[in-house]
């Protein structure tokens, strides 16, 4: 099973609480995060784009770098993992993001992908004047189909005239080319963003409800399942997870409820808010399950693991069992000691990660 980290690139991390760390992002805080990860053997390490925060007092993701201009820098100070930076494609051409691959590839070569965002926050592009109209939220995904296929034609031909319903190429050109493969990965979790994947990706990051359910993900791994077999590629479901750790589970459920006591009502209105813009949302999607949570709010509802090292490695064994997944992509409450915590006491005990670990 690989293992992964989603890197702190935005204020408080992944919990919408004003009791938990108040990670602050930078450079120094994600090099850190990611040589570490690389010292323990992670194999990857993925940053999102957000270009606006949510109201509320915890500052949720109020102040954020930007995902490529960070995966360049840390490129340049890591040797074997694999990167991967977010798009947000309202906001660049797609020649232009092609050719950032390019660069950071042959500052990491091999080592480099591209995560396709297509926005669900209409504030975050509207504030810049971008946003296309909530239209947008129906040919989301023809738009990135597009999209991908231009930086796929510029990374294996050099050219591409692509003249399509979004985007009309004449004659464009980008040269050098990559070092090889630019994998492409998504978060769709719509059907019609895992057909998207399924179709121009090589591996679909998904969430699943629940904390401590090993079995929960079962649903969504089927739904990647069936959309890549309808389209014969390789492309591998990675289970987006937070771990809350520490020396037994009381101690590591006392971090959780400290962190819920602080659960920021009025973020989570926010996101509520943004996620019902998109008024046909499919349902059971993110966007509608998440108009909802005001009914039990909690900091996240990414799938968690709370416990002991021991109960997390077991856990985290068994997950590596289920069917169609190819690894898991870890966020933590607290990212340095979450990491240091991964690496010497849970990875170790994993047989799944049996071979794998500290790298020098
Ligand atoms: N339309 C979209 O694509 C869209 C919309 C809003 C948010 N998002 C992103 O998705 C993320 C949240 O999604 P997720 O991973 O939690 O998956 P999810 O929305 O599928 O939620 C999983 C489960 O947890 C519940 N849940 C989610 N957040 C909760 C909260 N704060 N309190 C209580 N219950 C909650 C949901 O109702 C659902 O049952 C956010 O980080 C947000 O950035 C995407
Ligand atoms: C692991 C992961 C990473 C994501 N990264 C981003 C991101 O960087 N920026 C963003 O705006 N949305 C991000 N999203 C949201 C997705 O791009 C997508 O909007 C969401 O999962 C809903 O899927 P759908 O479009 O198929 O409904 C991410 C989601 C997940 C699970
Ligand atoms: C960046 C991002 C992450 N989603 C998640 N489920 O963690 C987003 O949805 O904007």
């Amino acid at each position: 099973m690989k293992i992964g980290v989603f890197i702190p690139i935005g204020s408080r991390g992944w919990l919408i609480s004003t009791t938990s760390p108040k990670t602050m992002p930078s450079f120094d805080l994600n090099r850190t995060v990611v040589q570490r990860a690389e010292h323990y053997g992670l194999d990857f390490a993925l940053s999102m784009i957000k270009l606006r925060g949510y109201t509320g007092p915890s500052e949720y993701w109020v102040h954020n770098l930007e995902s490529f201009t960070l995966m360049a820098g840390i490129a340049a100070v890591t040797r074997r993992i694999q990167l991967f930076a977010s798009v947000a494609v309202l906001t660049m051409p797609p020649p232009l993001v092609a050719r950032m691959a390019v660069t950071i590839d042959s500052i990491a070569p091999g080592r480099f992908g591209v995560n396709i965002v297509t926005g669900w926050q209409p504030k975050e592009y509207q504030q810049m004047g971008l946003w296309p109209g909530d239209a947008h939220f129906a040919r989301r995904y023809d738009y990135v189909s597009e999209y991908v296929q231009i930086m796929q034609e510029l990374w294996t031909k050099g050219r591409s005239d692509l003249k399509g319903d979004f985007f009309q190429m004449d004659d464009c050109l980008l040269s050098p080319q990559p070092s090889g493969h630019i994998p492409i990965v998504g978060a769709g979790q719509s059907d019609r963003g895992m057909r998207f994947v399924a179709e121009y990706g090589d591996y679909n990051f998904v969430g699943a409800p629940g904390l401590n359910a090993p079995q929960a993900p079962r649903a969504v791994l089927d739904r990647v399942g069936a959309a890549v077999a309808a389209t014969g590629r390789d492309v591998g479901a990675l289970l987006l997870l937070m771990i809350i750790a520490d020396e037994t589970d009381e101690a590591a459920f006392a971090k959780w409820d400290h962190y819920k006591a602080g659960t920021d009502l009025e973020a989570l209105q926010w996101q509520a808010t943004q996620a019902g813009a998109d008024s046909k949302a499919q349902e059971g999607s993110t966007a509608s399950n998440l108009m909802s949570v005001i009914q039990d709010p909690q900091p996240t509802g990414i799938f968690k693991l709370i416990g002991s090292y021991a109960s997390i490695a077991r856990m985290l064994d068994e997950i590596a069992t289920l069917p169609g997944l190819k690894g898991v992509m870890l966020t933590f409450d607290d990212f340095i000691i979450g990491m240091e915590q991964f690496g010497e006491h849970i990875q170790p005990l994993m047989k799944s990660r049996q071979g794998s670990g500290v790298t020098e």
